[in-house]
């Protein structure tokens, strides 16, 4: 693998300038210069071909699998994130006959207010930001864990982020905070990947079925061309998108009645009624252990009938809770949502 681009040459030869406004430009490298001295192996591509299609044929109905996207609710440390995705390959594989694992590999976060925004935009977390830093830690972790074999997941937060990413994702959210974004849509609309819109932060899902509507139509867009500059992007329609119910104002809609009132609002919208229940988010209430109580409920109303249940979202990693951020860092902990850890997320997955 070519790593020749290295963050020193970067910074060197493109010096901050300062902005009539007060504001700072670091340039950063192109996308097409990023994707090239970070290429994806052939043999990786086929495979993340497969992999989307994979999943569009449970969204579809084709297959009965359950999707499970599962993992931190964000990276802050590669090692962590590099174990956690060798035990989750194997587990991947040993459950393949019931589900198609794909790792959450959440490299933005959407804030309410302020807070640290990911790896991609802050990588040793100081608070001063570099995202030429966070591209170049954020690829090279994508690169290492899709050679493991393992499908994965991003929440495309930036349009710009996927531009230099995107070609390693499988399945892409797009959050409850940005659900209702005409850029979003916009941005959906291109993407060669499965997408599942968010309700939003209120438990509404107009707001996702219209979004669905949205980026299944092509659209004009602004963007980054190949060589850098910015360009018009036409694009073609996303029509393998999907809503994902993760409760609202801390009220849940994974029980049997709101899944079914949204299956008809999407089916009395001509849109796909597959449905992904996110088990974390208003769902959990911020209570990591309640992911497990849900994944059972939700995966009973799948045996009991509901086909139009395709997948589930967990938030999982190494050790079980959230904790701050300090200098004495509990290793494989989030630190940001709480998480079930891997004992409860082996125990889950093979007992579901
Ligand atoms: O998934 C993580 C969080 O719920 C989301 O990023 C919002 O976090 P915040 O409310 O702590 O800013
Ligand atoms: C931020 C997330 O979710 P939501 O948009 O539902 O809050 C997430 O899944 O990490």
């Amino acid at each position: 693998m070519n790593m020749s681009l290295n963050i020193e040459t970067l910074n060197e030869t493109h010096q901050p300038s300062e902005a009539e406004s007060g504001t700072r430009e670091v340039p950063l490298p192109t996308p097409t210069e990023l994707r090239a001295s970070l290429p994806v192996p052939a043999h990786v591509q086929g495979r993340i071909r497969q992999h989307r299609e994979a999943i569009r044929r449970i969204l579809n109905g084709e297959d009965s699998r359950t999707l499970v996207v599962i993992g931190p609710c964000s990276i802050h440390d590669e090692v962590a994130a590099l174990e956690y995705g060798e035990k989750l390959k194997a587990l991947a594989d040993d459950v393949n006959d019931r589900f198609l694992i794909v790792m959450r590999t959440y490299l933005e976060k959407p804030r309410t207010t302020v807070g640290w925004k990911g790896l991609l935009y802050d990588p040793e977390r100081t608070g001063a930001g570099n995202l030429n830093e966070g591209l170049l830690r954020s690829r090279r972790l994508l690169l290492n864990l899709s050679d493991m074999g393992l499908p994965l997941a991003t929440e495309a937060l930036s349009p710009f982020a996927m531009d230099y990413l995107g070609d390693l994702v499988s399945w892409t959210a797009i959050g409850a905070r940005t659900t209702e974004s005409q850029v979003h849509r916009e941005m959906v609309s291109g993407l060669p990947m499965p997408t599942g819109f968010k309700n939003g932060t209120d438990g509404s899902i107009g707001v996702a079925i219209n979004a669905m509507k949205s980026a299944a139509h092509p659209h004009h867009r602004f963007g980054v061309g190949s060589n850098g500059a910015p360009a018009m992007i036409t694009t073609e329609g996303n029509p393998h998108t999907h809503l994902v119910l993760r409760g609202g104002r801390g009220i849940t809609n994974y029980d049997a009645e709101s899944v079914r009132e949204a299956v008809s609002a999407l089916s009395s919208a001509g849109v796909s009624a597959s449905v992904m229940v996110d088990c974390s988010h208003d769902n959990a209430q911020k209570q990591s252990e309640r992911q497990l109580v849900i994944a059972r409920e939700v995966m009973a109303q799948k045996r009991t009938g509901n086909s139009h249940i395709v997948g589930l979202m967990l938030e999982s990693f190494l050790e079980e809770g959230r904790q701050n951020d300090s200098d004495d860092l509990i290793y494989g902990c989030s630190l940001t949502d709480p998480c079930i850890g891997w004992k409860q997320t082996e125990e889950l997955l093979r007992s579901l």
